[in-house]
């Protein structure tokens, strides 16, 4: 396959990553928090959030000094009915400048729809696991990717910096363990479509550092470091961990939801995100720069928890309430 042009979005230029960090095994000075809570983090609740919560939350974590918020999914509603106002939520946001709200869109149908809603950028999800695929999108990783191929040639045309989801990098609900081999490929594909970064889910939280160091190590010989990003659902508590030797490793962009919110609808069971107040307070912990205030996170964390009617799943939170 020949490697397509990549089209980086305006704030790659002064976030990316030192990847000579990599090499020497340090942290890198500074972190790209992906805050994916207004998407990842709703999608799965039960009872449809209103739109204006939904606008209120994303306004909220725009003041926060996060650098990239994705604001929703333009996927079938009758697939995931809480995503179904994706056009109100992405018309009625205030778009800060310096500041993008990336959206999901699994095929060209969302892809259009997404652009006429505003989007500047989108992100296309794949997995490394058939069964996956065929749960989440209804097609093989074979299909996915000639769709995504499709949203790439048009992504192109409009100059729309596209995103890059691997589900699945650690474990799968359905097909169990995944082969580092197999998460390589499917991440080698994606990057060589053209996606400026490539985001490794681990979707249902079951990785340890150990596989994640493992995992990450046949990845990075097929995609540089400075393109790749984690996402470490917090199921079986190891999201912080695992981070951590992301990090050593290279990595700089991390995704996490506020107040630790969500779950993949096709992934029972699995829990929400490593929450942002939790990656913020470890990285501020470690002299890494991330640039998020964290007071505003947490009042942003307590505002969505009211509105959820729900306790938060951020420790940092919990603990700064004890105090
Ligand atoms: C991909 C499809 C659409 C295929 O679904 P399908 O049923 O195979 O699609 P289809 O092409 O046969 O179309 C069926 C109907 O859907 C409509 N349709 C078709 N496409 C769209 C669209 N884009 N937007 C709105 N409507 C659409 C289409 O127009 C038609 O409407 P009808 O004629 O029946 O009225 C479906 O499977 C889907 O929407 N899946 C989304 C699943 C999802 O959102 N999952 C959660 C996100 S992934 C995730 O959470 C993991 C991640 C990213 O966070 C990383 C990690 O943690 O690992």
């Amino acid at each position: 396959m020949v490697a397509a042009r990549r089209l980086l979005p305006r704030w790659a230029v002064t976030l990316r990553p030192v990847s000579a960090a990599a090499a020497a095994g340090a942290f890198p000075k500074r972190v790209k928090v992906v805050e994916v809570g207004p998407r990842d983090g709703l999608q799965n609740e039960k009872n449809v959030v209103p739109t204006p919560v939904k606008i209120n939350l994303i306004n909220m974590l725009s003041e926060t000094g996060l650098p990239v918020i994705e604001a929703t999914s333009f996927v079938s509603p009758k697939w995931v009915p809480q995503m179904a106002d994706h056009t109100e939520v992405m018309r009625g946001i205030n778009k800060l400048p310096g500041i993008s709200y990336p959206v999901l869109t699994p095929n060209l149908k969302g892809f259009q729809a997404a652009v006429a809603a505003g989007a500047k950028e989108v992100a296309i999800f794949g997995a490394a696991s058939e069964l996956f695929t065929k749960k989440n999108i209804n097609c093989s990783i074979d299909e996915s990717l000639e769709r995504f191929s499709e949203v790439m040639t048009a992504a192109r045309a409009a100059s729309i910096p596209v995103r890059g989801y691997v589900s699945c990098v650690l474990g799968c609900p359905y097909e169990g363990k995944i082969s580092t081999a197999k998460v390589a490929e499917v991440s080698k594909k994606m990057y060589s479509m053209g996606c400026y970064e490539i985001s490794l889910g681990d979707t249902i939280g079951i990785g340890t550092p150990g596989s994640m160091k493992e995992m990450l190590t046949a990845v990075m010989k097929e995609v540089p470091v400075g393109a790749l990003a984690v996402h470490c659902h917090d199921t079986y508590g190891q999201a912080l961990a695992n981070i951590l030797v992301a990090l050593q490793m290279g990595v700089s962009v991390v995704d996490a939801s506020v107040a630790g919110l969500g779950g993949c609808p096709y992934a029972q069971g699995a829990s929400g995100n490593v929450a942002t107040e939790d990656l913020v307070y470890m990285l501020n912990g470690l002299g890494i720069h991330t640039g998020v205030d964290l007071q505003k996170l947490m009042d942003t964390g307590t505002f969505i928890c009211n509105a959820l009617n729900r306790r938060t799943n951020s420790k940092v939170s919990q603990a700064s309430c004890r105090l």
